[in-house]
Order: structure tokens, then sequence, then C-alpha cells
């Protein structure tokens, strides 16, 4: 199957930051449900423990002991940098060691940020290339506690193999009230005449509001908060209409609202509420342009972003009267300077980013996203994942061991690469006697080949985040291709996974196939990965601990001869099989060993006068 057939979107910034992106990724999260579902039913006995993708590369810098007086831990360490509440804090520090450094300076995150596992962060904090640069190597996760990710560079944490998790839905609702909040209170000039009477002024008929029944309000991104915002509004008798072009339209059917076209929006509507991320193609949206097309005297709400906003066209706005009023959450620099004519402006009313800041929110908000940190430390995929793909646990689970397999193939394919040769094409074949909408998912098996090709050749560490980046970067392409097996009945997800590296030099020419690739095949039995073929010739042995591979005259006396080698040495076999094209033409051995045999050793058993070649394999 292609790549572009995978389930799940890209972990590049572009696609996640996107409209497309977050259309792929609710696309994603119900295709994975739909996938989580039928894996339910096809496999409820598999247990194997999901890989580690993401953490299994952090070395712990520090021990502790577990309680139980058994062995010491590592324990990974945390770093939250804004208010964080009690409770999601105490989730953490069930699992971490955990440091609060509220309002940290720019320079003292980049000094200190290399020092931790994962680091926590509201919308205070920027998240830059710099600070993700700084804490390579050790940094595995960023955790946004909140929705909004415009404060982290995405595209660095992917190169960094950094996954980024958030908090998208414990504050859907806290921000909804506040848009609701403002809404009322701007219409019935709350803020204005509660300052007016606090400095002695009884201003009745100055502070005369407008009615909000029966006036049309435009919701601008009808996602988790625009879509709440929609039905308390109705609520309150007003006409809702919304646009958002990616949103569904039964979701708005289903809530009375009327999907309408970006202009439609703008220019019916008597209050304006913003709800969309800021992205490239948000930024600015709102400007002397789309004001222009505006009802005079319109009234605009933002719980939003501020960026999405022209602040100076929204001054000129409503200097000319074009925009009656605006309630401002949110600003393009927070906190906005003291002399903003914008925050100044005498029909504006303003709160310093609160929309998420209630006592319920905040602490559903630290909970999930201390979870999802903690998940991802651990190795499991978070659901929350905003630049890799939200993989469900009973996919993880089933898929287990074909992951390492995956990557088990991968590393023992690029060691059979001749020196100077440079990977050309990477073409992964999976076997499988699932249709293509079941077995749909191959990106978490991608990513692992490509682990297994990247990491052993250089001092990068790859993950299911950073796994396409890496390749790319190498010009590796990688393709994919699903091939049909004839087994209805199978249970197993797949029969078999190939790594073939095209058209390149080994070290070892009993890998390479007749069409002149290097190709190497494995198989799950009993849940432990197999290799079963490399090259033209079958083999069977489990993939645990090293290989040694031998081309041979296929003649008797050949294993004893290797196995008395390797008993003198003290080299454990733990597999062995022998392949062959012909009789007595040439064989293969794939012989398992657990220790890494001396230089001598190996040269012993390449100085049996049938043996051709060999090669040692780490694994
Ligand atoms: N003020 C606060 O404290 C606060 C609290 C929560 C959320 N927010 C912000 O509110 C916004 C919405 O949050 P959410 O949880 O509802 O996110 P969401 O992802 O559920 O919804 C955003 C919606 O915007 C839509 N969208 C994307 N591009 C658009 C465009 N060009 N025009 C119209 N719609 C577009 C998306 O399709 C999506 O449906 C985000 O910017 C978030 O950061 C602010
Ligand atoms: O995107 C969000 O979740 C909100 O803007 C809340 O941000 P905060 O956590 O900094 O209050």
């Amino acid at each position: 199957m292609a790549a572009s057939r995978a389930l799940l979107p890209t972990p590049h910034a572009a696609a996640a930051a996107s409209p497309a992106g977050a259309r792929a990724r609710l696309a994603a999260a119900s295709a994975s449900l739909r996938s989580a579902a039928r894996v339910r039913v096809r496999c409820a006995t598999l247990s194997s423990p999901a890989p580690a993708p993401v953490a299994a590369e952090a070395p712990a810098r520090r021990i502790s002991r577990d309680g139980s007086g058994g062995a010491p831990r590592p324990k990974p360490a945390v770093l939250v940098a804004e208010k964080l509440s009690e409770a999601g804090l105490a989730v953490l520090r069930e699992f971490a060691d955990v440091e609060c450094a509220y309002g940290m300076a720019p320079a003292d995150l980049l000094a200190r940020v290399a020092q931790f596992d994962a680091l926590i962060v509201r919308s205070g904090t920027k998240v830059t290339r710099e600070v993700l640069e700084a804490g390579r190597g050790r940094l595995r996760v960023v955790g946004r506690a909140g929705v909004g990710i415009d404060n982290v560079d995405l595209q660095a944490a992917t190169e960094a193999g950094c996954l980024v998790v958030n908090a998208p839905t414990a504050n859907t609702v806290a921000a909804a009230e506040h848009g609701i909040a403002l809404l009322a209170s701007m219409a019935r000039n709350v803020s204005q005449a509660d300052a007016a009477l606090k400095a002695g002024k009884w201003q009745r008929s100055k502070y005369v509001g407008v009615s909000l029944v029966g006036k049309t309000l435009a919701i601008m991104g009808f996602g988790k908060v625009g879509s709440e915002v929609a039905r308390r509004a109705k609520g309150l008798g007003m006409h809702v209409i919304a646009h958002d072009p990616y949103a569904p339209a039964d979701r708005a059917r289903a809530i009375g609202v009327e999907l309408v076209s970006f202009d439609e929006a703008i220019t019916r509507a008597d209050f304006i509420s913003l709800h969309m991320p800021l992205i490239p193609t948000t930024s600015k949206i709102f400007n002397d342009e789309s004001f222009g097309k505006m009802k005079t005297g319109v009234r605009i709400i933002n719980v939003a972003r501020g960026g999405v906003i022209d602040e100076d066209a929204l001054v000129r706005a409503l200097d000319s009267g074009k925009v009656a009023q605006a309630a401002l959450d949110v600003f393009t620099v927070e906190p906005p300077p003291k002399d903003s004519k914008l925050v100044l402006h005498e029909n504006v009313t303003v709160t310093p980013h609160l929309g998420a800041s209630t006592v319920e929110a905040q602490e559903g908000v630290a909970i999930e996203i201390a979870e999802a940190v903690v998940g991802a430390l651990k190795g499991e995929l978070a659901a929350t994942a905003v630049n890799a793909p939200m993989v469900p646990a009973e996919v993880m689970s089933e898929l287990a061991p074909y992951v390492s397999l995956a990557e088990k193939l991968g590393r023992l394919a690029v060691q059979l690469v001749a020196g100077e040769s440079g990977i050309k094409g990477v073409k992964v074949v999976y076997t499988t006697a699932r249709g293509p909408d079941d077995l749909d998912d191959t990106r978490l098996l991608r990513a692992m080949v490509t682990k297994g090709l990247v990491e052993p050749v250089s001092s990068t560490f790859v993950n299911l985040v950073n796994a396409d980046y890496s390749a790319k970067q190498r010009g590796l392409r990688i393709t994919e291709e699903r091939v049909a097996h004839d087994s209805p009945a199978a249970e197993a997800p797949l029969e078999s996974i190939q790594v073939r590296l095209s058209q390149v030099q080994s070290k070892f020419a009993g890998a390479i196939s007749d069409g002149g690739d290097i190709v190497l095949e494995g198989r799950v039995k009993y849940g432990v990965p197999h290799l079963t073929l490399v090259g033209p010739y079958e083999v069977d042995v489990s993939l645990e601990g090293n290989l040694i591979l031998c081309r041979q005259i296929d003649q008797p006396g050949m294993i004893g001869k290797v196995g008395n080698i390797l008993g003198q040495r003290n080299v454990n076999i733990s597999f062995m099989s022998v392949g062959r094209t012909f009789r007595g033409k040439q064989a293969i051995m794939a012989i398992g060993v657990d220790e890494e045999p001396e230089k001598e050793t190996l040269e012993k058993i390449g100085g049996i006068p049938a043996i051709e070649e060999f090669v040692f394999l780490e694994l």
C-alpha cells in the first residue's frame, strides 16, 4: 500500500497545523476508532506490551527506588514552566521528578531545558526552535496544557523527534462560557459602566446597550468551542450561522446552525465570535478588507487567538464606527503594550486571556496533560499527540511484535550494505490476509523500518514522530506495498514483512536477490519476530541477540564445524537454521548468538574452507 494510504496524518508541522491537517486529524481519529473496534473483535487475546517508540531512547539521569525494595528504576524529569493545578502535578509526581519553575525568562528555559525529559507549558511560554535544539538528546515530550499549540514550533519539535501533546478538551466549556460572558457584557456595556460607577459616575443613558435576542451571531470556526458557543447563543434566542471549511454539516444541523461561506457569515452577522486556530491561513484573516464587508455597527468577540485579527485594522474599524464594539480575551502580543490603542479603546472590553481560567477547567487540563505526558514518557502513544499519529492502544497491542520485527529487519538490512554504497530506495512489502481497510495503518511499521535503517548508521535517534522526516533528510525514499495473502481465516494482522534495499552493494552477496536488491523477510511466530528469508534463501531464525550469516557450499558437517568453534569460545547459540537453493549448491546458515563473538572467532568461522562469506549482525 502506498504511504498515502496511511490511516494517520503525517507528523509534519505544516500538516498538523494546517486546516487540512486539522481535518486529517479528525478523520484519523474516527478512522482510528473504527480500526480499534475491528482489532478488538479480531484479537481479543493478544496482550503483548506496546513498544516504546517515543521514549525508549531517553537515558534517564536520575535514579530513584520504587518503594518496594526492588532494583532502582530510572525516573524521568519533568519541567513545568507555567502554573499547573495541583491535581495534575500529583499525577506527574507519581511517575517523575517534577520541577515547577513558573515565569522563567526565555534564557533560563534555554539553559535548563536539556536537564528534562518533558516540558509542560501553557500559552505564555514560547517553545521555539532554539528551546527544542537546546533540549535535543534529552527532551522527549512537550506538553501544552491547553488547546492552542501556536506557541510551540511544531516543525522543530518534529525534527528533534520530540512529541508534542496537548489537552484539547478540558477547557472547551470554560472558553465557550467566557465567550458568552464577553458577548453579554459587551452588549450591555457592563465593564465600562462598572468602571464609570466605581469612578463615581452614575451614567444610565450613556450605557444603553443592545439586545441579543433575534440577532444574528456568526461563529467563525465551528470546532469544539465554537459549537458550545453556538448552543448557548441559541439558548439566548440568537440566530446562529457559522463558517468553518472543515466542519461536518451534520454537526451543524444537529445544533440548528446554518453553515455558510466566510463572506456570507461576516456580511450577515450582527455579532461575530472567533473560534478558529491561529495558523498561516487564519493569520490576520480579519483585516481592513473583511471589516469593510461587515455590517456597520457589528460587534466582535475574540476568545481564540489575537493573531487572527489585524489589530491596527480593528482600531481603524472601531474609530470609524464600522465595528461598534469588540470584546477581546486574546492579543497578538501577550501581555499587550500598556499603551495599546486597542486595549484602551472605550468601545473595547478586555480580559487577560482568561478563557480557560476556571477552577474546573484548570483542574481538568492539568490532569489531561499530566496523563498525556506520563503516557508519552512511558512510551505509549498519546491520544492527543499533535505531531504524531494517534494509535489506539488496541492497535498498538496487536501490532507490537510486528513493530519489533520491522525495526529488526531495517537494522539487519542496513548492516548488510557495503560501506560506500548509499541506499537509494527502500521498499517495504506487507503480506496480509486483511483487506486494505482492515490493515490501514502502516505508518508505525514504516517508521520502525526507518528507525532500524537510520539509527545504526547515525547519531540521530528515530521515533514515530520524526521517522518520515529523518528518512527524507537522508534521501531515503521508502515505498510500501500490500500483497494479499490468500488465507481468509488468518487472525494475524500480517503474514510477513519484507524489506528490500534496491540496487545497492552488499557486504554479504548471499543477501542479494535475483533482482539485485538486498532482501530480508520476517514473520512473527508465537509472538516472536523471526527472520525467514535472506536474499533467495529461506531460513528460520528467531531475531533475538545477534546474528551470524554464513554462505557456504551445501555439504554435510557444516553446522558441527561452526557450532564447535562457537562452543569452544563460550558463545551460546540461541537458534540455527540452514536454507539452500538446491542440494549441493550454495546454502546460508543463520546463527543466532547470545554474545558477540570475538574477532578471531569470526575469522576462524570465515576460515572454514567451504564458507564463502560471512557477516556478523547486531540486533
Ligand atoms: N481564550 C482561551 O483561553 C482559549 C481557550 C480554549 C481555546 N482557545 C482557542 O480557541 C480556538 C478554538 O479552540 P477549539 O478547542 O474549539 O479548537 P477546534 O480545533 O476544536 O476548533 C477549531 C475550528 O476552527 C476551524 N478552522 C480552521 N481554519 C478555519 C478557517 N480558516 N475558517 C474557519 N474555521 C476554521 C477548524 O476546522 C476547527 O473546526 C483555538 O484558537 C484555541 O487556541 C482559547
Ligand atoms: O488554547 C488554549 O487552551 C487557551 O488559550 C488557554 O491557554 P492558557 O492555558 O494559557 O490559559
